[in-house]
């Protein structure tokens, strides 16, 4: 996008957005939203839409998003367990969002209600901000579920060229390690199992991170951290609490670390602008997403 406004953000016009998924009280998405829609000097309204408090079923994510468009919602974001089941409600996809079978952000327009894909290029401006210079010929992902598809893309897209996806469920490594094999010929994606962590580890450049231990309500460590040597750098993609026990261990041991919380940040950039049209301030939205965490 440019400096320049697009029509869907044409002056004095509102935007209305949401958040579809379950469990989603506490996101900070929406305050970030808002918040730079205010500074920008625009009024958007952000709701969080929780199938959990509806008491609705995950499936019934294309109700809401046809329901979205009928009430004149400028665009929505989608999170778990949603992301892959609002495919069939959608008239049409990023190549990205294709790509990846999973969709966090719908904008209502004049094509219908198209999906996009802002997890992995969220992850990739992350990755590439904090830690612009860090080695990245072989890289480790831990977890294979929708974070670890996303960060996988992005890091392939990014140049990594040996990829090591791990994951305790072996068909989830499995299949996105073929996914990935068929959509980037050019590198060698593997899968491997918990128990072989510490040989993919010893090879490689970095480590991410994509499964929900260290969450608030999942503490722990994903991973036996003597595997951690200084020379690897390790990246989080959870972001609540923002410092986990994973990185904190990282920090500890010399490695280079990058929270999840730029992934969180550049994820609600980019959607932010898909959904209005407007130019997002990346440097505000972190200044927005710190003060909000400072506040809890
Ligand atoms: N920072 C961000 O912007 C951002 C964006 C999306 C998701 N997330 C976070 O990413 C995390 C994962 O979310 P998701 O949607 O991918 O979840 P998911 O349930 O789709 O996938 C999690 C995967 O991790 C695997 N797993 C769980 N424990 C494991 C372990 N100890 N070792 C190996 N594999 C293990 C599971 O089998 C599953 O395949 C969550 O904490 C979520 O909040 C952050
Ligand atoms: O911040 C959150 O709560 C999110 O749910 C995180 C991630 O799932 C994103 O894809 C969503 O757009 C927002």
């Amino acid at each position: 996008m440019t400096g320049t406004e697009t029509r869907r953000g044409a002056a004095g016009r509102s935007f209305l957005a949401g958040l579809i998924g379950a469990g989603i009280g506490q996101s900070l998405t929406p305050p970030m939203h808002e918040r730079e829609a205010a500074r920008l000097g625009r009024r958007l309204v952000y709701r969080t839409i929780d199938i959990a408090r509806l008491g609705m079923e995950p499936r019934s994510v294309g109700y809401l998003v046809e329901a979205a468009a009928r009430l004149g919602f400028d665009g929505l974001n989608i999170t778990h367990p949603c992301k892959r089941l609002v495919l069939p409600a959608l008239d049409g996809l990023s190549a990205e969002a294709e790509a990846l079978g999973a969709v966090n952000t719908v904008v209502f327009g004049a094509d219908g209600a198209v999906g996009h894909n802002t997890d992995w290029s969220g992850f990739a401006r992350s990755l590439r901000h904090e830690l612009p210079d860090a080695p990245k010929d072989r890289v480790v992902v831990l977890g294979a579920g929708g974070a670890g598809a996303a960060v996988a893309y992005a890091l392939l897209v990014s140049g990594v060229r040996e990829l090591v996806v791990v994951d305790v469920d072996a068909s989830s490594a499995e299949g996105l390690a073929a996914r990935l094999t068929e959509r980037f010929p050019g590198a060698d994606c593997r899968s491997g199992a918990p128990d072989g962590l510490g040989r993919a580890l010893a090879g490689a450049d970095g480590l991410v991170h994509a499964t929900p231990t260290g969450m608030a309500h999942h503490p722990g460590l994903p991973l036996d951290p003597a595997l951690l040597r200084p020379s690897l750098w390790v990246a989080d993609v959870v972001y609540r609490p923002v410092r986990t026990e994973l990185l904190r261990e990282a920090s500890a041991r010399g490695c280079r670390t990058l929270n999840g919380g730029g992934m969180a940040v550049f994820q609600a950039s980019d959607a932010f602008g898909l959904i209005t049209g407007l130019e997002p301030g990346a440097e505000h939205l972190h200044a927005h997403f710190r003060e909000l965490l400072a506040r809890e």
